[in-house]
């Protein structure tokens, strides 16, 4: 139970101290962790062993074995948690040790497999083993190594995990959704499958992304891991070589589309919705064309984000406005950058509506400024610079198609290369979402030489990490110590000499996720508006220090998420409550909501976040 802060105290009216004292003296009321709460079960023997959401293994003390019939089922030494983790531990590390060739696909998908028998077997301790170490396992249970194992499903695949809807379950999904043995569920990640990160359409296979996704809401954001669901919509695969492998295990035949497609999706939001009404899901990985397409479709609705869209586009302004801090300039100094976005999808087009939508409000929010905020930003993609001149310009990127007019006297045609707009525009930022791995060739990065800026920023946010549009050594080796540098998956940062360091920085939607669903969770927000997304942003962009970003760091180490997690969460929670949102989470109706401070707002936060701890287990018989 997190205790109220002396300072804390003395700053809060007796009513407010009434308030908060409730909060950490009921966590009943509150829950803190309903990990504290005892848990009634119907099981008891073997069974209690083989769920992992109870199975405490060698940790059962001898009493509970009694209790609950396991008495001799397990090894007569009683360990402690952390006696059961350090051995954990070992095993892992010994595989690092042993493996001769440094980091490679085979270790990063070895130790994925160990820790997802863990997960399989021992959930408390697999989230208590991933917070500890969030810095050396978020890269195997998310991106990268989570790509591979997507990639790899097929062989990897021992037990299900989370719900699989197929165009098969058309009319059945209103009673499937009763088959998952959880009665209350926060958070469902669904996906179906068509861009897997920067992998394409991996079909199936993309169920691993919603794990991984949810992985995260459980370490950073706290979400009690029985109450989170992957989701994978089976309509067919476009991958030729995966409607070909035999040992494939989704629907061999092409992707449905049009009318059929929206169809399947909509009957699957009605059903959760049906069963769980407080649910909020996040879709994610969709190609392009349909991310926008239900984005639209449902957000007015529905307690649903794309995280593709909404997320990265968060997370890409918290950076850049990072940047321009780092150059010494004021935050509001952002509607002068310059910004070049390789790559018009989902990711890329979602970074540059907000990012309009920013410096817009920064300029005073009406035409004018809307008007010239889209001015900074120039959109290459595929078939190079967008113009008003092409025939069938994307309707998503046609706001943002460079005018006639702007074109002549910038020295840049439709279908200008990259390297050809960047020497032209000579922009303070070039920013990738392409999932086209090296674009920013060393001709790119000569050409952000002559870039205005002090301080040049190039953002490689495509993922995995072969798809990043270049590496921080090369960033840094062209364009010096002075470069600011962000990628979508982790990188080292770069030792410059002469006791220099070239920041590495994670650009990465798993700063604001997991708070996104937080913050709207504990608000009771029936929508997730766009005030509330841009509370998200800022609160991430103000999370860094000065000195911090002068040195470059525009992104905290991973190491901090749960702490960021729950301050963005907090300011979600405060805009929901401004903009007459929120309705409130269990006993904390709007009213009381609306009279906490900024901190008790951050204090309710925090004791709603679960924890990994062993619950005590009371069996009761049916
Ligand atoms: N760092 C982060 O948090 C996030 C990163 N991403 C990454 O962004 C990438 C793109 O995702 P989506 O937009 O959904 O994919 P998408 O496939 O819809 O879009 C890719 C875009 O890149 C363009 N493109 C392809 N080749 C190009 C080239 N040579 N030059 C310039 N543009 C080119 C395409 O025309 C298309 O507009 C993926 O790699 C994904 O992993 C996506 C979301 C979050
Ligand atoms: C990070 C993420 O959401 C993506 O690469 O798609
Ligand atoms: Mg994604």
């Amino acid at each position: 139970m997190a205790s109220i802060s002396r300072n804390l105290r003395r700053s809060l009216t007796p009513d407010r101290l009434r308030l908060l004292h409730l909060l950490s003296q009921h966590p009943r009321e509150y829950v803190t962790a309903e990990c504290h709460r005892p848990v009634v079960l119907h099981k008891r023997g073997p069974d209690i062993l083989h769920d992992p959401w109870f199975n405490r293994g060698t940790a059962f003390s001898m009493t509970e074995r009694d209790r609950l019939g396991i008495r001799g089922l397990l090894p007569p030494n009683v360990v402690s948690s952390q006696q059961q983790i350090d051995r954990f531990m070992l095993d892992l590390q010994r595989l690092q040790k042993y493996a001769r060739d440094g980091p490679s696909d085979t270790l990063a998908l070895a130790k994925w497999r160990i820790l997802n028998r863990l997960h399989d077997r021992n959930e408390t301790m697999y989230y208590k083993v991933l917070i500890n170490n969030i810095e050396e396992y978020a890269p195997i249970v998310y991106t990268p190594t989570v790509g591979l194992v997507c990639q790899n499903y097929s062989g990897l695949f021992r037990r299900p995990r989370g719900m699989y809807f197929s165009s098969d379950d058309r009319g059945e999904m209103m009673s499937m959704v009763y088959n998952w043995p959880a009665d209350q569920v926060d958070m469902i990640v669904v996906t179906d499958g068509s861009r897997i990160l920067g992998l394409g359409d991996l079909g199936v296979q993309g169920i691993g992304i919603a794990i991984g996704k949810l992985d995260l809401y459980v370490a950073a954001a706290g979400i009690n891991p029985q109450r989170v669901l992957p989701v994978m919509i089976d309509v067919g695969t476009n991958n030729e070589k995966l409607l070909k492998d035999p040992l494939y295990l989704g629907l061999q035949e092409h992707r449905l589309e049009g009318d059929e497609y929206v169809s399947v999706i909509d009957e699957f939001m009605e059903a959760v919705f049906t069963r769980w009404p407080n649910v909020i899901v996040q879709f994610e990985d969709f190609q392009s064309k349909w991310a926008f397409r239900l984005l639209q479709r449902y957000r007015k609705t529905y307690r649903m984000f794309n995280d593709d869209v909404q997320g990265t586009a968060g997370v890409a302004i918290a950076g850049l406005l990072g940047a321009v801090r780092a150059q010494g300039r004021p935050m509001i100094d952002f509607p002068k950058q310059r910004i070049v976005v390789a790559g018009a999808g989902s990711a890329g087009i979602g970074v540059v509506n907000a990012a309009s939508r920013t410096m817009a409000r920064m300029l005073g929010n009406n035409e004018v400024a809307f008007e010239s905020a889209r001015s900074q930003f120039w959109i290459v993609d595929a078939h190079g610079l967008i113009t008003e001149d092409r025939a069938d310009v994307d309707p998503d990127a046609r706001p943002f198609a460079r005018r006639k007019g702007e074109l002549g006297h910038q020295g840049l045609s439709e279908g200008a290369s990259l390297v050809e707009v960047v020497k032209k525009v000579k922009p303070d930022v070039i920013l990738g979402l392409s999932a086209v791995g090296g674009l920013f060739s060393k001709e790119v990065l000569e050409a952000l030489k002559d870039s205005s800026s002090s301080r040049p920023a190039i953002f490689a946010m495509s993922n995995p990490t072969k798809n990043a549009e270049c590496t921080p050594g090369e960033a840094f080796s062209i364009l010096g110590e002075k470069a600011i540098f962000a990628s979508g998956s982790p990188f080292h940062d770069v030792d410059l000499g002469d006791g220099k360091i070239g920041h590495s920085n994670q650009g990465n939607n798993m700063y604001l996720f997991p708070g996104i669903g937080l913050g709207t969770l504990l608000s009771g927000a029936r929508v997730i508006s766009d005030g509330m997304l841009q509370a998200a942003a800022e609160r991430l962009a103000s999370y860094m220090k000065e000195e911090e970003v002068l040195q470059g760091i525009i992104y905290p180490p991973i190491s901090r998420i749960r702490d960021i997690t729950k301050e963005v969460a907090a300011a979600v929670v405060r805009e929901a409550v401004a903009e007459d949102l929120a309705e409130g989470y269990r006993e904390m109706d709007a009213r009381e909501l609306a009279r906490l401070s900024e901190e008790e707002t951050i204090e309710y936060v925090k004791t709603n976040m679960w924890s990994p701890v062993y619950p005590t287990i009371i069996y009761r018989k049916d």
